[in-house]
C-alpha cells in the first residue's frame, strides 16, 4: 500500500501520511471525535505523546534513538501526533522535546537522502515540507525544550515553534549547518531563520553553517532563554502558562497575520521546490558530499 496520499485542497495537494490508516475515510470531526486524545496519552513507536487535559496542554517527545534523525516514519509518526492535538479541542498548547540523551534532533535523516531513487527523494522532501507547514502554521502554542544538539532540520523544527528554551550545555549546538554538509538551506529553511534572527544575522549564519553554542544562540536571538540543564522543562511549562493567558482567537490570528506570507511562498511552489531537491540531491557530486560526511561522523567514533 502506499504511503504517501494526496488530498486536493483548492490548488494545492496535501501529503497525508495518514491516509492509508484505518478510519482514514471518516470526516474529520467523525475522526477527531473518536481519536480524542484524554488524559491516557498515546503516541507511536518514534512520538510519545504526554497529555496534561486540565491544563490543555501535551509534551511531545521526540524518541527515535539514537539521534532522532527525521526519517520518513519519524516525520510521519510526528505529522499524525500532531494533528491528533490539533483537532481535540481540549489542547491549546504542545511542549516539543527529546527523548534521547543529548540530541533534540540530529536534522533531517541523511540516510533518506543517500543512494535512493528520485521517487523516493520526492516522497521525502514532501513529508518535510508538511511536516514544517504544519508546525509553522500550528493555531496551538508551540514551545521548544530544546535539551540536546540541535542542527539543521532540528533547529528548522525549534525555529517553527513560538518560544525556545535551550539547555546551558557547551555540546547542545544550534544552528543551520547545510554548507558544512555541501548542501544548500531551501528558501523556506531560509525564510523561517530570518523571520527568527533577521537578515544580516541569518546571511553570516546561513554562509558559515554556523553551529551556535547557548550563550551566542541567546545572543543572536536563536532561542529565546538559556536555563541550567534540570530547568529546560519546568521553565517551558512556566513559558506556556504565560503564552496561555492571551485569548486563543487573538493570538492565534496575530500568528497566523506575521507567518502565513511565509508558508504562501512554498505553499504555492510545493511542487517546484520538490522537483529542486530532487535534482539537486540526485547529483553525483552532493552525493559524494553527504558520502564524506557521513564517513566523517561515523569516524568520529573510532
Ligand atoms: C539549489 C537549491 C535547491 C534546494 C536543495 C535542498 C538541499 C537539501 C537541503 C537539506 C536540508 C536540511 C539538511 C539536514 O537536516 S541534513 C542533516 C544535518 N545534520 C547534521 O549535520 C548533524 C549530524 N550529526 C551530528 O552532528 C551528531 O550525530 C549529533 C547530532 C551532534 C549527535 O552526536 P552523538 O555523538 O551523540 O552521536 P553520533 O555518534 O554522531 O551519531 C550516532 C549515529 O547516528 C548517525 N547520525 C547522526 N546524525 C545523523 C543524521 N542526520 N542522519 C542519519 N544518521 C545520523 C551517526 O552516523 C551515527 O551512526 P552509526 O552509529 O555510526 O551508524
Amino acid at each position: 500500500m502506499a504511503l504517501v496520499a494526496g488530498m486536493r485542497v483548492g490548488s494545492r495537494v496535501l501529503f497525508r501520511p495518514w491516509a492509508w490508516l484505518p478510519g482514514a475515510a471518516l470526516g474529520r470531526k467523525e475522526s477527531a471525535a473518536r481519536g480524542r486524545v484524554g488524559a491516557r496519552g498515546f503516541g507511536s513507536q518514534r512520538v510519545l505523546v504526554e497529555p496534561d487535559p486540565a491544563a490543555g496542554i501535551a509534551v511531545m517527545k521526540l524518541k527515535s534513538p539514537p539521534v532522532n534523525s527525521l526519517s520518513l516514519e519519524l516525520l510521519t509518526e510526528f505529522v499524525i501526533s500532531l494533528e491528533k492535538l490539533e483537532n481535540d479541542k481540549t489542547f491549546r498548547g504542545i511542549i516539543l522535546t527529546s527523548d534521547c540523551p543529548g540530541v533534540f534532533s540530529a536534522g533531517l535523516d541523511l540516510m533518506e537522502m543517500c543512494g535512493k531513487n528520485p521517487a523516493h527523494y520526492a516522497e521525502y522532501w514532501k513529508a518535510v515540507q508538511e511536516l514544517w507547514l504544519r508546525l509553522y502554521l500550528s493555531n496551538l502554542v508551540l514551545i521548544a525544550a530544546i535539551n540536546g544538539a540541535c542542527p539543521a532540520g532540528g533547529c528548522l523544527i525549534s525555529l517553527t515553534c513560538d518560544y525556545r528554551v535551550l539547555a546551558d550545555n557547551p555540546k547542545y549546538v544550534i544552528g543551520l549547518n547545510e554548507t558544512l554538509l555541501g548542501i544548500v538551506a531551501p528558501f523556506w529553511f531560509k525564510d523561517t531563520l530570518v523571520n527568527t534572527i533577521g537578515h544580516r544575522t541569518s546571511e553570516r549564519a546561513l554562509q558559515l553553517g554556523i553551529l551556535f553554542p547557548p550563550a551566542e544562540a541567546l545572543q543572536v536571538g536563536m532561542v529565546d532563554k538559556v536555563v541550567p540543564e534540570d530547568q529546560v522543562q519546568s521553565t517551558a511549562l512556566s513559558v506556556m502558562a504565560q503564552w496561555l493567558s492571551i485569548p486563543d482567537h487573538a493570538r492565534q490570528l496575530t500568528k497566523n497575520m506575521m507567518r502565513k506570507a511565509t508558508a504562501d511562498r512554498l505553499v504555492k511552489q510545493r511542487d517546484s521546490d520538490i522537483q529542486n531537491f530532487v535534482g539537486f540531491i540526485s547529483r553525483d557530486s552532493i552525493q559524494k558530499s553527504l558520502q564524506v560526511y557521513l564517513g566523517k561522523l561515523r569516524q568520529k567514533k573510532g
